[in-house]
């Protein structure tokens, strides 16, 4: 089996395609072959080693909280071409720091979803805001629809409104057992913005964007969509798997994401294959959504993915998962950005000036809503799409 730092080198190599403008094809992805090792989760059945994984890089936070320059390139390659990458938070084994505090907040949050979960049905429903044109608080089991047919979703949410927990907004009724839970929701939040805050500082940078231009959409103290989502995706019958979470991309700017057991596919740039994300212990999965795709015109990706059944013996137990999105503040309007001479060049390239002035003038709290209340039944399915076309134009195939 593969060390950390073999896996390292393998994962390395899994990268060396040119990404999605080229005609290239998609590389052959072999397993980061992690099953027994220092990144498997040995509580839970192990993820197969005979499937293919998604090539995602795996950056580490302590390198670039010490501003290397490598690791910084290594995130905007990642941003450019898959739109994923891991983030160890670990401490390095050489004395930098990671964020071990966050992965412990996590872990609490994994046993805190376990108990809302299990509240009864007729107990969570009361959290149920979408008539109130709400997307925080619970949705049920197949509340939610996974394409234009209407076809059921297989899981449950728990949303939890990051303006509620800093008392930045009223807060929403919300189950009792929470309440003593907050200051472990705020600090999750407040670790979960540094990173967010840390992404987005290097691609301001690597954009070539005035100062702070990305961060000052993003600021922990003014009132957006941000949010922290608990998932719960049963096991399903053997004889009846279907997907859990249809395929979507991201409606914000960045998420920070904690898996335990596979299930998150992500459609590979090139092929436009669905590909398994291996979910590696003390790392966050974390990916750009639509805001940082319509920012910089498609130039940073917010790649198409879903979550499925479980591979393997995986598939015979619940799966969790817990996200934190942050998505620009309420007011910002999520249009191309000016004063990055790459983005410029990238809205050049597709046809200029006209393309451009196409552009809805949307501000980020409607985007959201429609996307997020379109995937419950609420208003048109058509209108809850997000920037999935120009993911497939930059790579993926048409469905
Ligand atoms: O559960 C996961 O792994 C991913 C969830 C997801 O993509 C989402 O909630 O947007
Ligand atoms: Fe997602």
């Amino acid at each position: 089996m593969a060390t950390a730092s073999a896996t390292q080198a393998q994962e390395e190599k899994h990268v060396q395609w040119k990404g999605q403008e080229s005609s290239e094809p998609t590389p052959s992805v072999t397993p980061l072959c992690t099953t027994d090792g220092e990144l498997a989760f040995a509580d839970l059945p192990p993820f197969p080693s005979d499937i293919p994984t998604a090539p995602l890089l795996r950056l580490s936070l302590s390198k670039l909280l010490a501003g290397s320059q490598e690791e910084e390139e290594r995130l905007w390659r990642a941003c450019c071409d898959l739109g994923f990458f891991y983030l160890d938070l670990r401490d390095d084994k050489d004395g930098g720091k990671g964020d071990e505090r966050l992965l412990e907040d996590a872990a609490r949050l994994f046993e805190v979803a376990k108990e809302v979960f299990d509240l009864p049905v007729a107990e969570k429903v009361k959290y149920d805001f979408k008539e109130k044109g709400s997307y925080y608080g619970y949705k049920g089991y197949g509340d939610g629809v996974i394409d234009k047919e209407g076809t059921k979703d297989r899981n449950e949410f728990y949303n939890t409104s990051k303006d509620d927990i800093l008392n930045q907004t009223d807060p929403l009724p919300a189950p009792q057992l929470l309440q003593p839970h907050r200051p472990l929701f705020s600090s999750f939040i407040h670790h979960s913005h540094a990173i967010v805050t840390l992404v987005l500082s290097i691609l301001n940078t690597q954009l070539g964007l005035p100062a702070r231009t990305l961060q000052s959409k993003h600021r922990l103290s003014a009132v957006s969509g941000d949010q922290v989502r608990f998932v719960k995706a049963p096991a399903q019958p053997a004889e009846d798997r279907q997907t859990a979470l249809g395929e979507h991309t991201d409606f914000g700017s960045v998420t920070v994401l904690f898996n335990r057991l596979g299930g998150l596919q992500v459609r590979l740039p090139g092929s436009g294959a669905w590909t398994f994300v291996q979910p590696l212990r003390g790392h966050a999965v974390v990916n750009l959504g639509d805001a940082v795709a319509k920012f910089t015109a498609g130039l940073l990706r917010s790649n198409i993915h879903r979550v499925v059944s479980p591979p393997g013996d995986q598939a015979a137990v619940a799966r969790y998962s817990l996200v934190y999105f942050a998505r620009p503040e309420d007011d910002v309007v999520l249009k191309r950005l000016r004063g990055s001479r790459l983005v410029d060049e990238k809205v050049a390239g597709a046809g200029g000036v006209a393309e451009e002035e196409e552009e809805e003038e949307v501000s980020s709290k409607e985007w959201i809503l429609r996307r997020a209340l379109g995937r419950r039944g609420v208003g048109a399915w058509e209108k809850s799409n997000g920037t999935e076309e120009l993911s497939m134009r930059r790579g993926g195939t048409k469905a």
